[in-house]
Parts: structure tokens; C-alpha cells; sequence
């Protein structure tokens, strides 16, 4: 049986996405994605020319292999963001949009008030929002009240590789989620991202991990194996930790009984 992640009606076999940003060059990017098995694709709308089919990087990304994700990276706050999704759909993308917003350039933390603000307004245009967040359970509840398709909670800040910090706030933003919870940034190995998928997100999306390794291929692979350990992990039941050893044998009823 398959076992679909559907956003907004939409549904899609594999649960990693992957973001196109800082790859040494278009073919290990291309790498990357193909053997990630990813089939939603990220893209900062700051960084190509949607207008033009030649653009460098839009020219590598078969849009008929892959739903094109807009992001609003860079964006630093509601309005600059809203502004930035209407280009992208005027430019003719789908009116899906991966929603960030980032005032502070140091750690890229994303702003809650304005991110609730800019989902409002994108949400009533008709916009299908898939909103990064702090792993914060009461926004997620605010954004998804307001009608977001995901919530996107960070593991760790953007670019850092530590993987998932925010685990006890992810847990209750799954445990409450109506939507999919995707875990967005800081997934620096394939264990993080198995460890999102272990813990119930319904999927992840990495960036780094992929442009920075040495092979970006032989990464997407490695990640795509891993989300789907994770997932199929997260499905047959992981036994609860225990504070207590409890032998997995029998510790009586041998030797002792020989003499
Ligand atoms: C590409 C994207 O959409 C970002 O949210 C982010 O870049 C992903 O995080 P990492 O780069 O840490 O994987």
C-alpha cells in the first residue's frame, strides 16, 4: 500500500523536499535532486528570473518532474514577503509558496508576528502557504487556523547542520498538527532527517546538507534512504523509552539451577 503525503489536495511519494541554494554548480545540483527522489523543489524567488526560461537555474529543474516551490527567502517582513509570492504567481508559478520571513541576518530566525501576518493576506488571495516557523506549538496552531496547508518548524537555525534541537516542541506541534508538519532546516546528516521522520513529521526539507557534501548525489541518496527509514520506523511503532533496563532475555532459570 502506498502511503501518500498529501498537502492541499496534492499528493506525493516522496516526503523529502529539497532547496536548490549553494551548490558549487547546476549539475551537482541536478545530481542532488535526482537521486533524492524529492518532488518539491525549492526555490528563492530573490535568485532567479522567473520571467526567463533560460534563467541558469530554472533551465535545470524539469518543472514536469518537479512542483516548483517559491520561497520567500530574504523576505524580512509580511509585506515584502506577500510581495514577493504575487511576482511569483504574475510570473505564471503555481500559487504555492513556501513562506519565510527573516529579519535578522545572523541567525535567520524566522519572525512570528510578521509570518502570521503574511499567511493571513496569502492565504485570502488563494495561496497554498507552507509557512517556516520556530518550533513554536501555539503559532502552528495560529497559522493553521488561518488556514496554511503545512507548517514548516526548524529543526536548528538555517545552515547550521545541527540537526534537531527543537525535538520536544516538534513533538507537540505533531501530536497537535491538523496539517502536515515538515521540518525545515539545520538537518546536516541523514540520521537528523530519520530522526524528524521517527519522531511523526510528515516530511523534511533539506538544502545544506545536499550543496555542501563533497558527493551531492551519493547525499541525496543517502537522504532519501533515510527519510524513508524514518518514515516506515515511525509507522511500525518505535517502543517507548524507558528510564529502567528491561532484560530482552530471561535472567533466571539457568546455571545456578545445574549445581
Ligand atoms: C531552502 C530553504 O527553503 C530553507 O528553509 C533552508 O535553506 C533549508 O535549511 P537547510 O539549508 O539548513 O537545510
Amino acid at each position: 500500500m502506498s502511503d501518500l503525503l498529501t498537502i492541499a489536495g496534492r499528493s506525493f511519494r516522496s516526503r523529502l523536499m529539497v532547496g536548490t541554494g549553494k551548490f558549487s554548480s547546476s549539475s551537482a545540483m541536478v545530481a542532488a535532486l535526482e537521486a533524492s527522489g524529492a518532488e518539491i523543489v525549492t526555490v528563492a524567488l530573490r535568485r532567479v528570473d522567473l520571467h526567463n526560461p533560460q534563467d541558469d537555474m530554472l533551465a535545470h529543474i524539469d518543472r514536469q518532474k518537479y512542483l516548483l516551490l517559491p520561497n520567500t527567502s530574504g523576505a524580512r517582513d509580511a509585506e515584502e514577503a506577500v510581495r514577493l509570492a504575487r511576482l511569483a504567481r504574475a510570473a505564471g508559478c503555481e500559487p504555492w509558496v513556501k513562506l519565510e520571513v527573516t529579519p535578522d541576518p545572523y541567525y535567520l530566525l524566522p519572525d512570528p508576528v510578521e509570518t502570521l501576518k503574511a499567511a493571513e493576506i496569502l492565504v485570502r488571495e488563494g495561496f497554498t502557504v507552507l509557512p517556516y516557523i520556530n518550533a513554536d506549538p501555539v503559532l502552528a496552531k495560529h497559522l493553521q487556523e488561518a488556514g496554511t496547508a503545512t507548517v514548516m518548524p526548524l529543526g536548528a537555525p538555517i545552515g547550521t547542520n545541527r540537526g534537531v534541537r527543537t525535538r520536544d516542541q516538534l513533538a507537540i506541534i505533531i501530536e497537535q498538527a491538523i496539517v502536515p508538519v515538515v521540518v525545515d532546516a539545520g538537518l546536516g546528516a541523514p540520521s537528523h532527517a530519520a530522526e524528524a521522520m521517527e519522531l511523526g513529521a510528515d516530511a523534511v526539507l533539506v538544502n545544506t546538507a545536499l550543496a555542501v557534501a563533497r558527493d551531492p548525489g551519493a547525499m541525496g541518496a543517502a537522504f532519501r534512504k533515510a527519510v524513508e527509514a524514518g518514515r516506515e520506523g515511525y509507522l511500525a511503532g518505535l517502543g517507548e523509552e524507558r528510564s529502567q533496563a528491561e532484560a530482552s532475555s530471561p535472567l533466571t532459570g539457568f546455571l545456578r539451577n545445574e549445581d
